[in-house]
């Protein structure tokens, strides 16, 4: 399959006054082919933002490189669309105004941008409430606007951090559901990072281990071959899912029982 999105050999160190750098991820070989939704998942610390950020372009490796469709990247990645844990909407534009303004940004007309951001809103499930501004909206209506945010611009690559971590349990399932729906429409390749394995499992086409940090590594890289569409809540419940439920927190656990080993040793 064609890459969207390779990460080779990446090594990502941080300065760190009056010490050695400090190398969070280390030799992290990935490739996420177009149309696939790869989940990262690993301990708290083991640099799964850290990967993200030089898959955004907004961290370079100090080694290792990070090519698109085979070519270097070099500064930020334009081609992926970016949605981390806090939403990044403008509290004094409505909702319909927080959309339009990715495209308006990029040169679209405003009366076409409002248009689009309209269709948006409705493909979120958020008819009607266009006018509203964030303060006025739910989390987890905050957040179909900023999925709609995102989208609109139709990156070729969707770069999630934690996108569901301040929502309830029960709402972090209707923006999965929400979000694979989208997704089959016209399949993006996807990094989503979190450190809920069920969520992982459930949205995912492959999910990525990594090791406790520092000198974090892929460890474990488990294709989920469970049936599309999926619908996230039921799916948890089938034993195929538990079998890889199973498997993969045989390989989890170890690193977060690690983590907090290591940070106890830190602590004290
Ligand atoms: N700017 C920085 N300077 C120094 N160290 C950093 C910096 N950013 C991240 N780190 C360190 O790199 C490691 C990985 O951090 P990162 O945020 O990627 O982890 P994570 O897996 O996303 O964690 P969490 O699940 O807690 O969000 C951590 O030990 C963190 O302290």
């Amino acid at each position: 399959m064609e890459s969207a999105i390779q990460l080779k050999s990446v090594d990502i160190s941080f300065a760190v006054h009056g010490a050695k750098p400090f190398r969070a991820v280390a030799g992290a070989d990935l490739n996420v082919a177009k149309g696939e939704f790869v989940a990262i998942v690993g301990p708290t610390g083991s640099g799964k933002s850290t990967l993200l950020n030089a898959a955004a372009g907004l961290l370079k490796p100090s080694a290792g490189r990070v090519e698109l469709g085979g070519q270097e990247l070099s500064g930020l990645n334009r081609s992926a669309g970016y949605l981390f844990q806090a939403d990044a909407l403008m509290p004094w534009k409505t909702a319909r105004d927080n959309v339009a303004i990715s495209l308006e940004i990029n040169g679209v007309p405003r009366r076409e941008a409002l248009a689009r951001a309209d269709e948006w809103l409705v493909k979120v499930g958020l008819r009607g409430f266009g006018d509203r501004y964030p303060h006025m909206l739910s989390g987890g209506q905050r957040k179909r606007v900023a999925m709609a945010q995102v989208l609109i611009r139709d990156p070729e690559i969707l770069l999630m951090d934690e996108p569901f971590g301040p929502l309830d349990a029960q709402t972090r399932l209707i923006m999965g559901d929400l979000l694979l729906d989208l997704w089959q429409q016209d399949r993006k390749a996807v990094m989503f990072v979190t450190h809920d394995l069920e969520e992982a499992i459930s949205l995912s086409d492959r999910v990525v281990i990594l090791s406790t940090g520092p000198d974090a590594r892929i460890i474990g890289d488990f294709p989920i071959p469970l049936e599309r569409p999926r619908d996230v809540s039921e799916i948890k419940l089938t034993p195929e899912f538990q079998t890889l439920h199973r498997d993969i927190w045989h390989l989890l656990k170890e690193q977060v029982l690690k983590a907090y080993g290591y940070n106890s040793e830190k602590r004290a």
